[in-house]
């Protein structure tokens, strides 16, 4: 049985002061289980964050981490530092990193490990263009995006990790993919997974879709077989917004 997961991303969105308040505002409504919140917000709002979920059931995550522990790597953020602050995920290989950082597939390979190697677990994200999938590649980029990604990591590990099947099409643009179009490129995904490792590990890791969903459309994406939640930009945002995604089934 796989726990269901509401992520928020909220890119470079919010301040500690505006952090501080959605705290304020989810205070004591989260529910202690049946699904897993996870708040993925700026590293300057980190500190803020971690504080704020201590002793309740939000997760917190990172949008972004180098590979080295530390050295000389100016403007970047330590994975061993986001662990000693208490991080419990970081999100690699979105796709505004890969597409305005030049992230690539090895990049985000290395990273999954130096997270993994810092007691913290990767959220990996994966998803093609409207140019690939009206060219019928859709299915073999994401797919060699996951291999790719996943390389070396062992299955105890990527049970515990989180991938994320983002269509670029549909982040940001209010054009959700439809709840079918979502659990078909899930469900490829699940089944690469089994040929990389075997049917257990497929059976356990949670694969969430993301891009435009809200608390409108979460209901029907969570009811498919194969979607086990959502990462979400915009309507995590608001913490009514939020409660409400991570009370989809009530
Ligand atoms: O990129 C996303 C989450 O990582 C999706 O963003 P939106 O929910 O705003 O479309």
């Amino acid at each position: 049985m796989r726990t269901p997961i509401i992520a928020g991303n909220w890119k470079m969105n919010k301040n500690p002061k505006e952090t501080q308040e959605f705290l304020d505002g989810i205070k004591g409504k989260l529910p202690e289980s049946g699904v897993e919140a996870i708040i993925g917000a700026p590293a300057i709002d980190l500190t803020t964050l971690v504080a704020g979920a201590e002793g309740t059931p939000l997760k917190t995550a990172a949008e972004n981490s180098y590979f080295e522990d530390a050295g000389a790597f100016t403007g970047e953020t330590s994975p061993k530092a986001l662990d000693e602050m208490g991080l419990d995920y970081v999100i690699i290989g979105h796709s505004e990193r890969r597409q305005y950082f030049k992230e690539t597939d090895e990049d985000i390979n290395k990273k999954a490990h130096a997270i993994l190697k810092n007691n913290m677990f990767p959220i990996i994200c994966c998803g093609e263009t409207l140019e690939q999938r009206e060219a019928g590649k859709a299915e073999d980029w994401v797919t060699g995006q996951i291999e790719n990604a996943v390389k070396g990591i062992s299955a105890d590990d990527l049970v515990k990790s989180v991938i994320a099947y983002e269509p670029i099409w549909a982040i940001g643009t209010g054009k959700t993919a439809t709840a079918d179009q979502a659990q078909e490129m899930v469900h490829v995904i699940r089944e690469k997974i089994a040929s990389l490792y075997d049917a257990d590990t497929a059976d356990k890791v949670r694969i969430l879709y993301g891009g435009s969903v809200k608390p409108a459309n979460v209901k029907e994406l969570m009811a498919k077989e194969d979607i086990d939640g959502g990462l979400v930009g915009g309507a995590s945002m608001d913490p009514e917004s939020f409660l409400a995604l991570v009370n989809y089934n009530k």
